[in-house]
């Protein structure tokens, strides 16, 4: 199945200028997510993950799946004011503005290894906000997953250095 043929293009969304990669076509066909948790499973064999840590609110539909095909737990990351519990926070810049990411501190015991994934990586501002909130618990960072990767903007480079999976490249 190629993924790529699936996924979507949408100019000017959010904001004039932005070319929006749209998954909602490969999360509707009856292989797409089956397809994306092989491509993240061969990516990180043998990995000894404890968690997958996903960022609100895409990061969610990849990272459950996930977690459940590893049998370990998973992790919300996410938007300010919604998590219950005493919180990490990490301040970042998106492709189109600014946010704030939480976890909560006591989300995984320190020295667990974690996982980061997210449907796409773009300026990296995101996924290096959790990869700060997961260092900031204690937690050993195996790698990060994503589905897309718009290598133009260059995201990787502002990530620590471990390996990263994307299933389709910009
Ligand atoms: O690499 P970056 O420049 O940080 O951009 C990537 C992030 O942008 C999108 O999330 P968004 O904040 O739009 O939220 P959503 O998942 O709730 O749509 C996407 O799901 C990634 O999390
Ligand atoms: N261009 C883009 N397409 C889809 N999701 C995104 N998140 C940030 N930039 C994006």
């Amino acid at each position: 199945m190629d993924i790529k043929t699936i996924i979507r293009d949408i100019p000017d969304f959010p904001q004039a200028g932005i070319l929006f990669r749209d998954i909602t076509p490969l999360l509707a066909h009856p292989q797409g997510l089956t397809t994306i948790i092989k491509g993240f499973a061969s990516g990180f064999a043998d990995a000894q993950i404890d968690y997958v840590v996903g960022m609100e609110s895409r990061g969610f539909i990849v990272g459950a799946p996930m977690a459940q095909h590893l049998g370990c737990g998973f992790i919300p990351v996410r938007k300010p004011n919604k998590l219950p519990a005493a919180v990490h926070q990490v301040e970042y810049a998106l492709e189109y503005g600014t946010d704030k990411l939480e976890m909560h501190q006591d989300a995984f015991p320190s020295g667990s290894r974690v996982l980061i994934l997210d449907d796409v990586i773009a300026t990296g501002g995101t996924a290096a906000a959790a990869a700060k909130l997961v260092s900031m618990a204690g937690g050993s960072l195996v790698g990060f997953g994503f589905i897309v990767e718009l290598d133009f903007l260059a995201g990787r480079k502002v990530l620590p250095d471990v390996p990263i999976v994307s299933l389709v490249n910009y």
